[in-house]
Parts: C-alpha cells; sequence; structure tokens
C-alpha cells in the first residue's frame, strides 16, 4: 500500500528497519530455549522445521488430559467493557477483593446503567470507577451490616420474578465497603485489592509484587494518578479515551511501546552503571540502539506485518473497498500513535514511535493473540449456595436470592481480555489438533494454559485449533483467512472437495 512517510519514518528508517528485521534462527533458538529452561519447561520445545515458522514439539510423552505448558502472558489487558463486570488484578489478572465487593460493584455500575451488557462502551470506566471507588471499598459504614440484612429479607420476601430486581444502594453500597458479608463467602477467599502505586484508582493488585511489577514493566508510563511518570496526563487520558471509543488494541500496543521503553531504560542505566565502574576497560561500547534491539527483543519474535495489512477484510466491506479500508485502519492507527506519543514520547526510543513498528506491533497481537480468560468465583459461589443442604439453603438464600435476582441472568462474568502469551504464539494451528488452551480449576489467574487432548508422543508437533474446528470445511477455511493461511491439516484434506 503506498504510504506517506512520517518524519520518524524518514529520520529513522535504518533502526526502524533493524527492529522490524527477523531474528537468525541461531537467536530465535537461543531465545527460545532459555525461555522454555526459565520456566522450568524441559517437555517441549520451540523449533522451525515446518513451512509456517515456528512451532512447539513435545520433547516427551504426554497423556491425555496432562498439562503441557503454562505461558505467563508478556503483555496482556482485559476489556474495557469487561472492567464493570470483574474487579481483577492488572497484572496478573486474578480475581481480587471479595466475592461482596465483586458482587457490589456489578450491581453498582448496573445501578448507574454502565453495565457491559447495559452497552457501554467503556468511555466512561474511568470516570465512573472512581465514582465506585468513592462509594465502596475507600471507606466503611460501622452499621450498615444490620440494616443491610434487614433490606434484603424485605426484598427476599417480594421478589419472585427472574428479571432484575434492584436492590436498595445501602445493600449496593454495604456490599462494596465491605458492611455486608454474605452467607459462606469466606469459602471463597480471594486476595486484597492493593491500589495502584500511582495513585490512578483504576489499576488495583493482587499483591505487593504485581504492582511494583507492572508499575515497572508498562504501569509507571500509562498510570493516570498523580504519581504518574507520563508527559502529561491530559494526554494519556485523551489516548485512553480514544481507545476506549474506537479500538481498546492501542491499549494494549501502547503496554508493549512502555514495556520496551522500560526494559531500554533499565539496560541502560545498567550499561551506564557497569562504565562508571571501570572506565579504562575495554568495555563493550553499546549505542542506544543496540539497547533498544536488546530491549524489544521479546516483541521482534512474534511479528509478522503491519496491521492494515493484515487485518481480514470483515464481511461487511465490499471487496471493491478494500483499499480505502486499510488505508482508514492504518489513519486510524495513526491518530492513536500521535494521541500515544504526547503521553510519553522518550527520545532516546523514538523508533518505537513510528507509524510501521506501531502497525507491527498490533499485527502481532492480531495474528498472534490469544483470548484471555479467568472463571468468576462469583458463579462457584452462587453454586455452592444451590449446593447447599435444604434448611441451610433456604436460610442463606433469604440473604443471596435477592441478591441473585438483582445481578439477573448474567450473575457472574469471566474475566475477558487479550493477551500476548510467548510460547503459546508458537503453537501453530490444525482443525484436528491435540491439545487445546483450558483453564482447569485451579488455574486462577490469566496465564496461558495448554492440556493434551490426546496422547502426545516425544517429537510429534502440539497443535491447538484457532477456530472451531467442528464447523465445516468451507466455514473453517474461511475463518482461517483472518489468520493468513489455508489449512492442509489431515481433517482438510480429507474433507477438501
Ligand atoms: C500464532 S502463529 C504460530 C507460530 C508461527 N508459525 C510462527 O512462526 O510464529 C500463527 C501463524 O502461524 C502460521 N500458521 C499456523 N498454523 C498454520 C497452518 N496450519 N498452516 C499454515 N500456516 C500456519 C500462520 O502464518 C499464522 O498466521
Amino acid at each position: 500500500m503506498a504510504a506517506t512517510l512520517c518524519p520518524i519514518e524518514e529520520k529513522w528508517s535504518g533502526a526502524i528497519a533493524s527492529l522490524l528485521r527477523p531474528p537468525p534462527p541461531l537467536q530465535v533458538q537461543e531465545y527460545f530455549d532459555q525461555l522454555l529452561f526459565d520456566r522450568n519447561c524441559s517437555s517441549i520445545k520451540v523449533k522451525q522445521e515446518n513451512d509456517f515458522g515456528k512451532g512447539v514439539y513435545a520433547d516427551g510423552d504426554f497423556e491425555e488430559g496432562e498439562l503441557i505448558l503454562k505461558d505467563p502472558i508478556l503483555v496482556g489487558m482485559q476489556h474495557s467493557s469487561n472492567k464493570f463486570d470483574c474487579l481483577v488484578c492488572s497484572f496478573c489478572f486474578r480475581f481480587i477483593g471479595s466475592i461482596e465487593l465483586q458482587i457490589g460493584r456489578k450491581l453498582y455500575f448496573q445501578s448507574i446503567g454502565v453495565s457491559a451488557n447495559g452497552g457501554c462502551d467503556g468511555e466512561t470506566f474511568s470516570a465512573v470507577s472512581k465514582d465506585c471507588y468513592d462509594a465502596g471499598f475507600s471507606h466503611m459504614e460501622e452499621d450498615s451490616h444490620l440494616r443491610t440484612h434487614e433490606n434484603l429479607e424485605n426484598c427476599a420476601s417480594s421478589s419472585s420474578s427472574k428479571d432484575n430486581i434492584p436492590v436498595p444502594k445501602e445493600v449496593v453500597d454495604s456490599l462494596m465497603n465491605g458492611g455486608l458479608v454474605l452467607p459462606y463467602s469466606t469459602e471463597f477467599p480471594l486476595p486484597s485489592a492493593i491500589s495502584c502505586p500511582g495513585g490512578c484508582k483504576e489499576a488495583f493488585y493482587c499483591s505487593k509484587s504485581c504492582a511494583e511489577d507492572d508499575w515497572k514493566l508498562s504501569h509507571s508510563l500509562l498510570c493516570t494518578g498523580e504519581r504518574s511518570k507520563s508527559l502529561s496526563r491530559e494526554a494519556l487520558s485523551k489516548f485512553i479515551q480514544h481507545a476506549n471509543g474506537t479500538n481498546d488494541i492501542f491499549l494494549l500496543a501502547a503496554k508493549a511501546i512502555c514495556f520496551t521503553i522500560s526494559r531500554y531504560r533499565k539496560l541502560k542505566e545498567d550499561y551506564l552503571k557497569e562504565q562508571e565502574k571501570c572506565p579504562s576497560a575495554n568495555a563493550l561500547d553499546r549505542s542506544d540502539l543496540s539497547l533498544l534491539l536488546e530491549a524489544w527483543k521479546p516483541i521482534s519474535f512474534g511479528h509478522k506485518g503491519r496491521w492494515w495489512d493484515c487485518i481480514a477484510l470483515p464481511d461487511d466491506v465490499d471487496s471493491s473497498d478494500e483499499a480505502s479500508f486499510r488505508m482508514e485502519i492504518r489513519e486510524l492507527a495513526n491518530t492513536s500513535l500521535q494521541l500515544l506519543k504526547a503521553a510519553i514520547f522518550d527520545k532516546e526510543c523514538e523508533p518505537l514511535f513510528s507509524l510501521e513498528i506501531y502497525g507491527h506491533i498490533i499485527g502481532m497481537f492480531e495474528l498472534n493473540n490469544l483470548d484471555l480468560i479467568v472463571a468468576s468465583p462469583v458463579e462457584d459461589y452462587f453454586l455452592y449456595i444451590d449446593d447447599l443442604p435444604e434448611l441451610k439453603k433456604k436460610e442463606a438464600e433469604i440473604i443471596t436470592r435477592p441478591i441473585l435476582d438483582a445481578l439477573g441472568d448474567d450473575y457472574s462474568v469471566c474475566c475477558e481480555g487479550t493477551a500476548f502469551f510467548p510460547l503459546q504464539s508458537c503453537m501453530n494451528h490444525s482443525c484436528c489438533p491435540n491439545a487445546k488452551a483450558f483453564k482447569r480449576e485451579k488455574d486462577k489467574d490469566g496465564q496461558a494454559t495448554i492440556i493434551a487432548l490426546r496422547p502426545i508422543g516425544k517429537g510429534e508437533e502440539v497443535t491447538i485449533s484457532y477456530i472451531d474446528e467442528d464447523l465445516t470445511y468451507e466455514e473453517r477455511q474461511a475463518s482461517l483467512v483472518d489468520y493468513g493461511f489455508e489449512c492442509k491439516c489431515s481433517k482438510c484434506l480429507e474433507e477438501q472437495p
């Protein structure tokens, strides 16, 4: 596609080409061998053995149902609209707070008409989450416990319909501020919600270490609180608003850029310290570009093409409009990038702010990302109540039934988002896969969990299905257009007309 160069593109064409050059095979091998070693994962290997690049291979035998891999997230995010339904750790995506807080927040957002299912686009999240914080767990009401129980008992006697029946505001407040403890909720303990160290009231964590790691890796630059390290909190808010109003994948792209900047700064700091310690030694003279290339390494193994080139044409766009559709996507990305640049620009990492790099980062997510899903403990809680012996259940339901009625059919929603997983993203597709991404009951955070669907022998490639493999041959091939290839697995070869 013909594209006008922006000043950064012109000035840094050499650096950008270096960042986008596919790493040599030996470097790829070393990187993944190290990653597997760090994760104590000796039963798989990443190799480049076929025509479609890297793949994951069994280096031991797996039984059906056996865990093949748990892959921590490189960069991930909860969808903006999902934040109304679930309060999760902004770093590891574990549910946090308490069953009461999860339910109270959802009812609060429902009551002000901004639940995800009520059609909110997420743009108002920052504003309302602050209101929620102020209304909820930032203060405690001492006598609310008793009053709330009375309120709920009154509701219970009058509620019978399946439609949402709101509970009084006082009940919602007590759920959020700890004034109301639901029966048996202690069976479902969650880590306390730790506030963002930057003071943004939008990010919360399950532990101090998650808060610190997120701060170090990207959030210090993307925080809208008073201690934000961004150039301008106002500019940052504009960037976030634009992403929430258009495509929240820009928030993930911003995380990838911040992740690289943070790694660059750390590498530079270490390098300068080293130089200071032994200035006369013939230390390796590292240019800023070589440090930037090192910082960018984890992303360099994942990107394959620009977003506007690799995105599949939506069904409602006619093929005659393809060129203008792709140009529009490019323009949208450029608008987002300029807003991000105003918020977090770093002169030493200038090539990262080129549209070419931004396009490749989003393209990488388009082709490699896996849905981030974490099951809600609220569902387990209500199932537990339902399974209680009759008498205990009746007693508990005096409190829980009105709450369930107020929550309605979507009483429990999973944490939903998208993430890039360095090892899982090396897995190729098959319509008759031998593995799948599947969360077991004990998998409570955002890591990708890959389980064997049948016995897998040493040396066999581990494949997953990117699509619903029960679709017809034609439907499967059509879905795979989004990933830019035609499947020739044994099932497809058998079924092709
Ligand atoms: C998530 S990546 C998988 C790892 C990839 N092979 C690599 O080198 O990074 C997805 C990309 O791998 C390639 N791919 C995966 N499965 C394939 C298949 N069955 N046939 C052809 N290409 C495939 C496609 O290019 C696809 O966009």
